[in-house]
């Protein structure tokens, strides 16, 4: 297992404890709560979830200010954002992107009081995450992926959002 930092402060990007590959295909150990928690990493997550989108399906740029992520790609590709939305912090609306798919299988932890967002690169992606905290929709923040305060670059000009991904934002 090994554990990158990013450009953003407490995002990090993981490389998951096991990947074996043989002549039928591979097997991944995705999470293990005592690998995790002996890199650092020592987060109960007490829900997965997982969201099918077709090419160019955007979702997000979605956070709260309670809940851990620990994002991966099940499935395909796609091209995923993290923003910092702490307006406490030195590094507030700041990005960074990554590639998650199914042949790197990399994943990105993601703080309380960040916005994640993916878009999809592949006919289909399967975005899985698992959380710390239960869902609630109430307390979750949305940030526009393509609000101009943030200049956040997309390899897709016009992805398939849904009716809040549109706008207005609700910080
Ligand atoms: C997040 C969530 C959603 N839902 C239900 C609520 C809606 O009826 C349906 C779709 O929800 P929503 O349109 O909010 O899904 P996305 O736009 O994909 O956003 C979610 O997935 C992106 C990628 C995120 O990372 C966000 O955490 C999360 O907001 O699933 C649940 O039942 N439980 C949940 O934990």
């Amino acid at each position: 297992m090994e554990v990158f930092t990013t450009k953003l402060e407490s995002v990090l990007l993981i490389k998951p404890p096991t990947v074996f590959e043989d002549f039928r295909g591979h097997y991944i150990e995705t999470y293990n709560r005592n690998a995790y928690f002996t890199a650092g990493i020592p987060i109960d997550f007490i829900q997965d979830d997982i969201s099918v989108s077709h090419r160019h399906v955007l979702r997000g740029i979605h956070g709260d200010a309670k809940t851990w992520k620990l994002i991966s790609c099940l499935q395909g590709s796609f091209y995923m954002v993290v923003v910092n939305n702490d307006a406490r912090s030195s590094q507030y609306r700041q990005w960074e992107a990554f590639t998650l798919s199914d042949t790197n299988r990399l994943q990105v932890l993601v703080p309380p009081n960040f916005g994640n967002g993916h878009l999809v690169m592949s006919d289909r992606a399967i975005f899985h995450y698992k959380q710390s905290t239960e869902y609630d929709r109430a307390g979750q923040f949305t940030l526009l992926w393509n609000d101009p305060a943030l200049k956040i670059w997309w390899p897709v000009a016009n992805p398939i959002v849904s009716q809040r991904d549109q706008g207005p934002a609700k910080s």
